[in-house]
């Protein structure tokens, strides 16, 4: 008998304007850029050329991941499918960081205070100011939470506010053997991949995800991946990983 096999795909976003700049973002809802959006389209492409063509989507709360989900799931033609939102699956809340430059950043306090901040799994950047301009205090999409909206996260607080999303929303829809697209960031799909794959607390600061890209997983019965993720496209998915591993050196 063949083993059950859950199909899942990850989609980081496209390149956003603040990817594009090289800013810190978190929290903050930027667009994408036109590269960005050719990305995403491209990203519906590999998925309708694989024949995976996904029967639900979860997004985050944040335009860069809806508008990278809407534009894949029009190239694959599967526009029709439904919609669940969370804020459990935005990008890491970056703290004090967000809207700064991350190679003034580098430059400032130094590559080691950088890496701690940017990839360490339990080092949460200083926290921001409910008055800065990109604080999302009082933002009516996270009414919710009331006071107890992050106001920084490192990549464990990420993980912990994370997988309750999975085991309640996402878990249910697998088991339901529905091709799962999760379209979402950076640090909310390393979070994911780590408790996949079972990365360690170390590890985890060597992998980086590209932009728009797809990754595939086939899981076991046990939620476990039978194999490696696979990126449909595994050359881009390369060079855009490195690229995102160098951000910090790019003035
Ligand atoms: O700025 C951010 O929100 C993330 C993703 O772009 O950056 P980093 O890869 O540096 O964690």
């Amino acid at each position: 008998m063949a083993e059950t096999a859950y199909k899942l795909v990850l989609l980081r976003h496209g390149q956003s304007d603040w990817n594009e700049k090289n800013l810190f973002t978190g929290w903050v809802d930027v667009p994408l850029t036109e590269k960005g959006r050719a990305e995403a389209a491209r990203g519906g492409e590999l998925l309708a050329q694989e024949g995976l063509l996904p029967d639900v989507l979860h997004t985050s709360l944040l335009k860069r991941a809806i508008t990278t989900a809407n534009l894949a799931l029009e190239t694959a033609d599967r526009q029709w499918i439904p919609v669940k939102r969370n804020w459990r699956l935005n990008e890491r809340h970056y703290g004090a960081l967000q809207g700064k430059n991350k190679a003034e950043i580098r430059d400032e306090f130094g590559e080691d205070q950088f890496m701690v901040w940017r990839r360490s799994y339990d080092t949460a950047p200083p926290q921001l100011d409910d008055s800065s301009e990109f604080s999302q205090h009082g933002d009516p999409r996270y009414a919710e939470l009331g006071e107890n909206a992050p106001r920084t996260e490192c990549l464990k607080d990420v993980v912990e506010r994370l997988l309750p999303y999975w085991n309640d929303q996402v878990v249910p829809d697998l088991q339901a053997g529905k091709t799962v697209l999760i379209a979402a960031h950076g640090n909310s799909l390393r979070a994911l991949v780590k408790h996949l794959e079972g990365i360690s607390d170390d590890d985890i600061a060597g992998l980086n995800i590209p932009t728009g890209i797809p990754l595939y997983y086939e899981l076991g019965a046990d939620l476990k991946p039978l194999g490696a993720g696979r990126y449909l496209d595994p050359e881009a998915a390369e060079a855009g990983a490195a690229a995102v591993a160098n951000q910090g050196a790019q003035h």
